[in-house]
């Protein structure tokens, strides 16, 4: 199917997931094979204003070629004279930010498996030389099986109840280096996986402050506490992520074999679904 070019009268569509800045993302239904997919319809007259139109290009291209189970699909894009549609995979219980914010915080072999789930898809994203796929819970979204998926809603989609949009994108996930300005690379998102992980078990991010200059200054010195119910094996690997010498932090290979990870989140396990309804007695 990924010949067929297609057209918005080839889906029924459904409920809206999310509200964005360029537009919204649509449940949809492929009317053919009753295919349940995500549809993104972006107005080409607000990429052209933002002039972005080389962003979306390049996410489109990149997003396309990425085949990997931790990493949402995009099955396709199609255009009418006023709107951009991209046909993305559906990630069944939405995005990682909410289950977070539903149970506050999780614990120990529900965030390393999102933590093993996300070395994963950085693995494979950097063996296709791509690089800062913007994390941040908010661009997480999980499957049906409880799986993490990567989303890149690289054209800052704003979730209705994002709390966190300081006036250019949360701050809270920088790397010491992009906060200085310096050239990033790969090694930006191996400082982020320390970040969520961190924000997974404690339910806030590390470098959380009252204003984006304590959270520069916070980064930039790597100043974080870790409270009292974090195990010894989870800080060590964070301390192993959060380093200020992007050359000194932890290669991800080495994450998916740390003994937190192993111990916490074998290979195959994913979270139960919460929502799963108890059986009916
Ligand atoms: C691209 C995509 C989204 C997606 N799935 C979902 N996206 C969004 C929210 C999406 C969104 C989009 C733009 C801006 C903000 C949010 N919210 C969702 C909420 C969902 N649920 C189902 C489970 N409920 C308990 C809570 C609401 C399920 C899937 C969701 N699959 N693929």
């Amino acid at each position: 199917d990924k010949k067929k070019s297609w057209m918005l009268t080839d889906f029924e569509l459904g409920r809206p997931l999310g509200k964005g800045k360029f537009g919204n993302v649509y449940l949809a239904r492929e009317k053919e094979s009753h295919y349940v997919v995500a549809l993104k319809v972006l107005f080409k007259s607000q990429i052209q204003d933002a002039e972005i139109e080389h962003q979306v290009r390049r996410e489109v291209e990149i997003q396309c070629r990425l085949r990997h189970p931790n990493i949402l699909r995009m099955y396709g894009y199609f255009h009418d004279e006023k709107r951009i549609y991209l046909i993305l995979e559906y990630a069944k219980h939405g995005a990682l930010y909410h289950l977070l914010k539903q149970c506050k915080r999780f614990d120990e072999k529900t965030a390393a498996s999102y933590v093993r789930d996300l070395a994963k898809a950085l693995l494979y994203c950097h063996s296709k030389k791509v690089i800062h796929r913007d994390i941040k819970p908010e661009n997480l979204l999980i499957g049906h099986k409880m799986e993490l998926k990567m989303a890149d809603f690289g054209w800052s989609v704003h979730s209705p109840s994002s709390r966190r949009m300081t006036l250019c994108g949360t701050l809270d996930y920088l790397s010491p280096e992009m906060v200085e300005g310096k050239p990033h690379n790969y090694a930006v998102d191996i400082w982020s996986l320390g970040v969520l992980c961190y924000e997974l078990l404690v339910g806030m991010p590390p470098f959380d402050a009252i204003d984006s200059h304590q959270t520069y200054k916070k980064i930039r010195y790597v100043i974080i506490k870790y409270p009292a119910f974090i195990s010894e094996k989870a800080k060590d690997l964070m301390g192993k992520l959060l380093v200020v010498n992007p050359e000194q932090r932890m290669p991800l290979a080495n994450v998916l074999q740390h003994p937190w990870i192993v111990e916490n989140a074998p290979e195959g396990s994913h979270p139960p679904a919460n929502n799963s309804h108890p059986p009916a007695n």
